[in-house]
């Protein structure tokens, strides 16, 4: 999809659920190639010859080389060794059907602004045949890969981790910069694909909230904390709530490695925290919420809406549910008269809006 069908597509959306908001124009992406910062490739064979790709869509069929134009060249070269060392060395692919074989996925994350690569090894069963001489021929090929992990997961899911992987070599994290603040990842917890892009939607944000210093900040589906990072310096203080116990501790860890002692962090249902706020008549200045694709829940929007925060900023990347909870969003007294939209997922289907909802005057 180009950015005009992007645009389109969402003021449609906006348009057919009668919602008085402008859609403001599509902040583009100057990076539209090669940005993504985290990769899961698959791995099939074909007359004995290994190959890596994406899987096509509502598949499992692996598409040669798919992806390889969003991804870096950094991520490319890894995944090309890789798919040698797996030919050379003989580790038989993972057998969804039989639940046989050893290798299943490889998933890659990078650090945009500090270069520092996460290799982990998504496997069918414990034992790794060569892992050790895998893990040397890696790191001596790529100096840039600061840790190995495996994941162990022989369930019949399409869900590729589950569980916390166990670090072969490193520290199990990579670190990058975004907005200035540095940020600790592990393999498991959510990070924007795109960092600039990333930079340009929490620029929005601030703009948006125009913080004088004096805000209570709650960052919903906060992830790693960067949202709350981005704008501790100009608020009184910050909590975050997310549901992922691992991301939980390093927005811990990224907080204090910052020297930001203004934020808090608890690892909990955005839905059961919000409510726990209503009853105890916890208010806060400011709430963002960034749901995932699923948006957020009526609940929320009912216990949120109740503490009458004085802005409610909705990050969204999917423009489908966003639509959807803006309705009881004004349901329930808060209405916003825009939306923006950045481009952080070029040359995709996806779109990520943001958006700052008020009390409506005429409640
Ligand atoms: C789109 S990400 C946003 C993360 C972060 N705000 C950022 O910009 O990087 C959504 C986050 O919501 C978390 N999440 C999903 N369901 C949740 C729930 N019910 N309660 C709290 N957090 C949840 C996910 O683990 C993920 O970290």
């Amino acid at each position: 999809m180009n950015l005009k069908q992007k645009q389109d597509m969402v003021e449609e959306l906006v348009n057919k659920n009668h919602l008085p908001i402008e859609v403001g124009p599509i902040h583009s992406a100057a990076l539209d190639k090669h940005y993504r910062n985290k990769v899961i490739v698959a791995f099939a064979k074909h007359k004995g010859v290994v190959y890596a790709g994406q899987y096509a869509p509502h598949s499992h069929r692996v598409i040669k080389d798919g992806g390889r134009s969003l991804q870096p060249k950094i991520i490319n070269d890894i995944i090309d060794t890789i798919t040698e060392l797996v030919q050379s060395m003989k580790i038989y692919l993972y057998n969804e059907q039989t639940g046989t074989g050893v290798l299943r996925h490889v998933l890659i994350r990078w650090g945009h602004a500090t270069n520092e690569v996460m290799v982990v090894f998504v496997t069918g069963t414990n034992i790794f045949p060569s892992r050790k001489n895998m893990i040397h021929a890696l790191r001596n090929k790529h100096p840039e890969i600061k840790t190995i992990l495996q994941e162990v997961n022989g369930r019949k899911t399409s869900v590729v981790m589950e569980n916390k992987p166990m670090v072969l070599y490193g520290n199990g994290t990579i670190d990058d910069i975004l907005c200035g603040k540095k940020i600790t990842i592990p393999a498991t917890a959510f990070y924007q694909i795109h960092s600039q892009q990333c930079e340009v939607l929490y620029g929005l944000a601030k703009e948006k909230l125009q913080l004088t210093g004096k805000e209570t900040i709650l960052d919903t589906y906060c992830g790693l904390g960067t949202i709350g990072l981005s704008l501790a310096d100009a608020c009184k203080s910050a909590m975050g709530v997310e549901i992922n116990k691992e991301a939980i501790h390093y927005a811990k860890i990224n907080a204090k490695q910052n020297h930001m002692k203004n934020m808090q962090f608890v690892d909990m249902d955005a839905t059961a925290f919000m409510m726990e706020a209503k009853r105890y008549h916890h208010p806060y200045d400011v709430i963002v919420l960034d749901p995932p694709r699923a948006g957020t829940t009526q609940q929320f929007i009912y216990a949120s809406t109740s503490l009458t925060p004085k802005k409610i900023l909705y990050i969204s990347c999917d423009p489908r549910t966003l639509v959807r909870d803006l309705k009881q969003f004004r349901r329930a007294g808060y209405v916003t008269d825009r939306l923006d939209l950045v481009d952080m997922f070029p040359r995709t289907e996806h779109i990520e809006s943001i958006c700052l909802l008020t009390r409506s005057k005429r409640k």
